[in-house]
């Protein structure tokens, strides 16, 4: 991304934003609620005119990148109850890669699902309603809808926000398994779950903050925050562990 700037009206939602992720990359962007994270990946999705600036993906535009990109929605977008089987729902994410108006699966696209769910440790239960499955099921399943399409780059938004601790453990344990094939870019509130285990950082409260690679400084966390927190959880800063030095 290079000095992306997007409006909505008069609101500068992203301002000069510049951000490079190499391949095989698992990077995150942090930030406080409405700091412009889902507008960032919804550029990157090129569901977004650009006010100015450039992004590229793989040497494209976003809008001919996409076919190369996999997204993973919030999981509370999902409907769980809806009757369809695990198969149906991972196949959704080869729709794109069909031509023609009258989209009919293809035993390609059947193969592509398959491989998927294997990719995310699932096997057997293909034929099951999606609502029998459990949480952390369910989230390897729209894992495996987005790896589908057989993406380069796999883009996850608060992957962790709705899932316990052993659950946040076996989703990064998948993550570094995927990392062989493609690039990761997760969007989170959470440091705490991602510190240690992404290789490339940034901060995003309409300005976009990095410092070096992996590195999240008390000024970026200022910048953005607007106080120097140490961890923060589903949007909420806390100071954890930690005395102001001049006490
Ligand atoms: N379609 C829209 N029209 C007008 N303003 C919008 C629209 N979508 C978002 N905004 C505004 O843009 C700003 C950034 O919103 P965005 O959803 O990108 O932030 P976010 O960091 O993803 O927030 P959250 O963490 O709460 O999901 C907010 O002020 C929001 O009100």
């Amino acid at each position: 991304m290079e000095d992306v700037s997007v409006r909505y009206g008069q609101n500068l939602v992203l301002d000069c934003v510049s951000w490079e992720v190499w391949e095989h990359d698992f990077a995150a962007v942090i930030g406080p609620n409405g700091g412009g994270k889902t507008t960032l990946l919804k550029a990157l999705l090129g569901l977004l005119p650009l006010s100015s600036g450039r992004i590229s993906i793989f040497g494209h535009s976003p809008g001919e990148g996409r076919r190369m990109v996999g997204y993973v929605p919030q999981f509370h977008t999902f409907d769980f109850s809806y009757p369809i089987t695990v198969t149906e729902m991972v196949m959704q994410g080869r729709l794109s890669h069909i031509p023609g108006l009258f989209r009919r699966y293809r035993d390609e696209d059947h193969e592509a699902a398959e491989r998927a769910l294997g990719m995310v440790g699932l096997f057997g239960v293909g034929d099951l309603p999606i609502s029998t499955l459990s949480g952390g099921q369910q989230q390897r399943v729209i894992i495996a809808r987005a790896l589908a399409g057989e993406p380069r780059l796999l883009i996850l938004d608060e992957p962790t926000v709705y899932v316990d601790a052993p659950t946040e453990e076996q989703f990064f344990s998948l993550i570094a398994t995927l990392l062989d094939e493609m690039t990761v870019i997760i969007v989170t509130h959470d440091i705490g779950a991602i510190s240690g285990r992404v290789n490339r950082i940034a901060c995003l409260n309409r300005r976009l903050y990095t410092h070096g690679d992996a590195m999240i400084t008390d000024d970026m966390l200022i910048s953005v925050y607007g106080c120097p927190v140490d961890l923060i959880a589903h949007g909420v800063p806390h100071r954890v562990l930690r005395e102001h030095d001049d006490v």
